[in-house]
């Protein structure tokens, strides 16, 4: 008998370069059985070629994938079946309806019919399309499309789920379902992996990865990783925006401005309000201490390691 593998995905130092490109730069990280892992970063960092190559779609120039201990590209059936796979793109058949788009992915993975009846109707229950099975997939919402995709990806019941930007272009209200549906999963035992470039969706994670550029910034418990966050964040108001945002960059003790809507967001020095405050007040503009997100630690950790 061979021992369970400790984890149920493994990227191990993972190298990919397209062209002059270096896509993936070293990229490690593992996600345990039963773990909502996601690997959060801007656009470009790398997360598409990750997933790909954990899927065994992407020949690496160096480094290691493994799906529940197997190579994807060697692992046959067994990690076929394991494995579920939502690219960004996924490719549904826009003039078959959703109920045909169902049936089309069940010959794909060779269901009997009895089971494809039962799966099909639960996950369209849980996905609330089971009032459009007749409706095309062109003629569906951004949001609709996104949980149809995903009905198919887990017709064959995968133990391990790779989903890339599942929530881009979708509405609000569309990308907190997809997210009560990921967490439904998990509790059911499955393992997930989600890609996301939105900062505000790490702590819908177990654990998360921020990926910049092709590397692992920073890895933990969401809440952890805010508890650890050395700066502190505020919102700055009032005053002429240009002549803030020069007396912002002379203070050292600000650390990263990024825009918030008509206002600006500043993460600050641990003790450094006193003396940006002291710049500001002549200028009518002032400090508000807001709750840091996963934006100012993503900002923070690149400024430390030199890449902003
Ligand atoms: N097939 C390819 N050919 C050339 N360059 C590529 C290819 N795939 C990815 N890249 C480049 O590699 C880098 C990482 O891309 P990747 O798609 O993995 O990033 P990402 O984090 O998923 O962001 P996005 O949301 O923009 O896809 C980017 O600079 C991208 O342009």
């Amino acid at each position: 008998m061979t021992a369970a593998p400790a984890a149920a995905l493994e990227a191990r130092g993972l190298a990919k370069r397209f062209g002059a490109t270096e896509a993936l730069r070293g990229l490690s990280f593992a996600v345990a059985p039963g773990e909502l892992y996601g690997l959060v970063g801007p656009d470009g960092a790398g997360k598409t070629t990750a997933l790909r190559a954990l899927a065994g779609l992407l020949a690496l120039d160096a480094g290691e994938a493994r799906v529940l201990g197997k190579d994807p590209r060697r692992g046959g059936a067994e990690v076929r079946e394991a494995l579920g796979l939502m690219p960004q793109q996924y490719s549904l058949y826009r003039d078959l309806t959703v109920a045909e788009n169902l049936r089309f992915f069940s010959r794909l993975y060779v269901l009997p019919r009895r089971t494809f009846e039962e799966r099909a109707a639960r996950l369209l229950a849980i996905t609330r399309l089971d009032r459009f099975t007749g409706r095309r997939a062109d003629a569906l919402s951004g949001g609709m499309y996104k949980k149809l995709a995903l009905a198919c990806a887990l017709l064959h019941e995968p133990r391990v789920l790779l989903l890339d930007e599942p929530t881009n272009g979708v509405d609000p209200v569309s990308r907190r379902e997809l997210w009560a549906l990921l967490h439904q999963f998990v509790e059911g035992g499955m393992t997930v992996l989600v890609s996301t470039p939105y900062m505000d969706e790490a702590e819908r994670c177990s654990r998360v990865g921020l990926v910049h550029a092709g590397r692992l910034l920073l890895e933990g418990a969401p809440r952890a990783l805010l508890d650890g966050l050395e700066e502190e964040a505020y919102e700055v108001a009032g005053g002429d925006r240009e002549a803030v945002e020069a007396a912002l960059a002379a203070r050292p003790e600000v650390r990263a401005a990024s825009p918030a809507g008509s206002r600006l967001r500043i993460d600050v020095a641990p003790g450094g309000a006193g003396p940006v405050q002291a710049a500001l007040a002549p200028l009518g503009a002032g400090l508000r201490r807001v709750t840091p997100a996963f934006e100012d630690l993503f900002l923070s950790r690149l400024r430390r390691e030199g890449a902003a």
